[in-house]
């Protein structure tokens, strides 16, 4: 599902932020990226989605090469994948229940089915009851569960989360992971960065460490 040939990406012309990585995640699985804080997961993951261009390399995701797309082609695959940033990136000026339409309506879905979906994606992160509310006015907690629930509306092929856990407690987080399994058992392929080593222990899966840029471990736990 995601093919990653001899990718280097740098920032700034005397470091790199990528080195020469080679990575292949096959449809359906479950993968971690983890590493201290600068080894690249961001990076990487932005790359996968095609929000960077690496300097050298090449990405496929599905069969389809990100490095050789174009701007007009690049919306095209993005839509079928599922992101959650770090900074959640939900609009400030749109309610819950319009961040999370947003997702289904440029993918030209009828207004019934989007409202269904909405709904049901709301609910299974616990906040069908804050739909109308705009995310300034929820926790960092809740509005983190609205990206989730934005991510996972489209059934995505490929789910991309950057530290999803990072703002909440032990026990949403145990519900988000259930929320992430549950899109993998249903075919989405996940690919995860986090520093949680005990979420790792608790829910084993393959984990891909990086180290200043290189990848220095790709192990199942
Ligand atoms: N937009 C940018 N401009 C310049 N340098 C950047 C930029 N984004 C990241 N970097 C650099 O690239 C390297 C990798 O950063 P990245 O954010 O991918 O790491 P990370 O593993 O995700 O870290 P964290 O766990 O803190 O989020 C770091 O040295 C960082 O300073």
């Amino acid at each position: 599902m995601i093919q990653v040939y001899n990718v280097c990406k740098s920032y700034q012309k005397d470091s790199s932020a990528l080195d020469q990585i080679n990575l292949k995640i096959g449809k359906g699985e479950f993968v971690y990226l983890t590493g201290s804080s600068g080894a690249g997961k961001s990076t990487l993951l932005k790359l996968l989605y095609g929000g960077e261009r690496p300097n050298r390399g090449q990405i496929l995701i599905d069969g389809r090469n990100l490095t050789r797309m174009g701007a007009r082609q690049l919306p095209h695959i993005r839509r079928r994948l599922g992101i959650v940033f770090q900074d959640f990136k939900l609009i400030s000026t749109r309610t819950v229940f319009e961040n999370v339409a947003f997702a289904l309506e440029v993918q030209g879905r009828k207004r019934f089915e989007i409202s269904k979906k909405v709904y049901a994606a709301l609910k299974n992160v616990g906040l069908e009851h804050k739909l109308n509310r705009r995310p300034l006015e929820l926790s960092g907690g809740e509005q983190q569960r609205v990206a989730v629930a934005r991510a996972l509306v489209v059934d995505p092929i490929v789910l991309l989360a950057d530290e999803p856990t990072g703002n909440l407690d032990p026990e949403t987080t145990l519900e988000l992971m259930e929320l992430f399994k549950g899109a993998n058992a249903r075919g989405s392929t996940v690919v995860m960065a986090t520093h949680d080593r005990e979420l790792i222990r608790r829910f084993p899966r393959r984990v891909v460490t990086l180290d200043n840029g290189r990848v220095v471990d790709d192990s199942h736990v």
